[in-house]
């Protein structure tokens, strides 16, 4: 058998960090091979709204630094549905001083952002929200920040941290943040990588403590790897199928903790190679269960094997998950739900989610408006029949050639 190369699109995580840092930097970058999809073009408009000019060309999007904050002072800023945006944009924003008034749809808005708030406060800025306080939407008002040592609840979302580190060389004094209970930690990792990649360094100067040194961001030319969330998908799809798939441009270096999804594949019977630059994935005869893998620090990937796990010859136990109920969707429940409706063993506790062995029956699948519930039931629909998706089209998040992706390279017509 020979492998077939998926076309994998580039990363949100690092698309998006990408252009928030080249946004505060001397000269300009050119970002190859970004990924375009809604979440990274809410982003850019974002930024483009807040007064940094992002030039988009097919497979390069080139973005003039400001050598510090956005220029803009004020200004709407519309993060649709996109949690990066929310939670990186404000403090990049309150770093420079205006008034911002942050928004986004009722997905975001249900979403948490209180600890960002709580340490955007600390920082000196005024953050006066239009609702309960929680999270979106909010008037930001700001001087600069101060920098100086915060105490930050990380245990919702990493996507605080990564905010506050990236907008840490704007402010006045370095900045330490002391994170305990970080969940995520793999996007924290990616962070710091970035920044280096930039210019700027961050050490890690006790447990959960992130520090970042004074220095400047410095334009570059900069290439962005494949999605390795997104890859899960014709990964597990090879699992599923018994085919061999290859993923071109991620490897063993990889910036993204989700790059580790194939370990689980393996644990599961899969046969993986990683090499330096190419991840394939061989599926085995049949899934293997029989284990509990804990998938915290890279939960974007646990439904991923949660759809296919039915398929598998033993349960397979998911932990250390409960911060996914926090995301597009409540994804234990949507996962435990629609594999109910299949007619699938499953049981569920607040961090966790066992699914046993059953050949799945067709039933209509409740998305939630979530691109990997969507994404997650495709895999196990190129093995089962008569799934049908309410809402297709919301794969557009990360992932909007998802479908014809899977039909090219598996066959059927999703
Ligand atoms: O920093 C990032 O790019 C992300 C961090 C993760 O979120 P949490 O830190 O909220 O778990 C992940 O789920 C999300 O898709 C992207
Ligand atoms: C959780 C996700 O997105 P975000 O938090 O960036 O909106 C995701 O893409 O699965």
């Amino acid at each position: 058998m020979s492998a077939v190369w998926a076309r994998v699109p580039g990363s949100k995580s690092l698309t998006n960090r990408a252009l928030a840092i080249a946004a505060m930097a001397d000269g300009v970058t050119e970002l190859d091979e970004p990924l375009v999809s809604d979440d990274t073009t809410a982003f850019a408009n974002a930024l483009v709204a807040l007064g940094v000019p992002v030039e988009r060309q097919a497979r390069r999007w080139i973005v003039t630094g400001m050598g510090g904050a956005p220029r803009l002072r004020s200004g709407g800023v519309w993060c649709e549905d996109a949690g990066t945006a929310a939670r990186f944009l404000p403090p990049v924003a309150a770093a420079g001083g205006g008034a911002f008034d942050f928004d986004g749809t009722d997905q975001l808005r249900a979403r948490p952002l209180r600890p960002l708030i709580d340490a955007l406060r600390a920082l000196g800025a005024t953050v006066e929200p239009a609702g309960d306080g929680g999270g979106l939407p909010f008037r930001l008002v700001s001087d600069g920040l101060k920098g100086g040592e915060l105490t930050l609840t990380s245990r919702t979302s990493s996507q605080y941290l990564s905010g506050l580190l990236m907008a840490g060389p704007l402010m006045a004094n370095p900045l330490t943040v002391v994170a305990p209970e970080l969940v995520s930690r793999p996007y924290i990792d990616m962070t710091i990588a970035l920044m280096a990649r930039f210019g700027v360094r961050v050490t890690e100067s006790g447990p959960d403590r992130f520090t970042v040194h004074p220095g400047r961001y410095v334009g570059t030319r900069y290439s962005v790897e494949p999605d390795a969330s997104t890859a899960s998908y014709v990964f597990a799809a090879a699992a599923v199928t018994g085919s061999e798939v290859s993923v071109n441009g991620l490897g063993s270096a990889s910036l993204q903790g989700d790059s580790q999804f194939v370990d689980v594949l393996s644990r599961a019977g899969a046969e993986v190679t990683v090499e330096s630059d190419r991840v394939t994935v061989r599926g085995p005869r049949r899934l293997r269960g029989g284990f509990t893998v804990d998938m915290g620090p890279i939960s974007d990937t646990f439904m991923t094997l949660a759809a296919i796990a039915p398929l598998a010859d033993a349960p397979i136990r998911i932990t250390g998950v409960g911060h996914a109920r926090l995301k597009e969707s409540d994804r234990i429940d949507a996962m435990a739900q629609n594999l109910a409706s299949c007619g699938v063993p499953v049981r569920t506790g607040p961090d966790w989610i066992e699914i046993s062995p059953m050949d799945p029956s067709p039933a209509l699948i409740h998305c939630r408006r979530d691109h990997r519930i969507a994404m997650s039931f495709s895999v196990l629909g190129l093995r089962v029949h008569g799934l049908v998706l309410d809402d297709p089209a919301c794969v557009s998040k990360t992932f909007p050639g998802c479908h014809a992706e899977l039909a090219r390279l598996f066959g059927g017509d999703r």
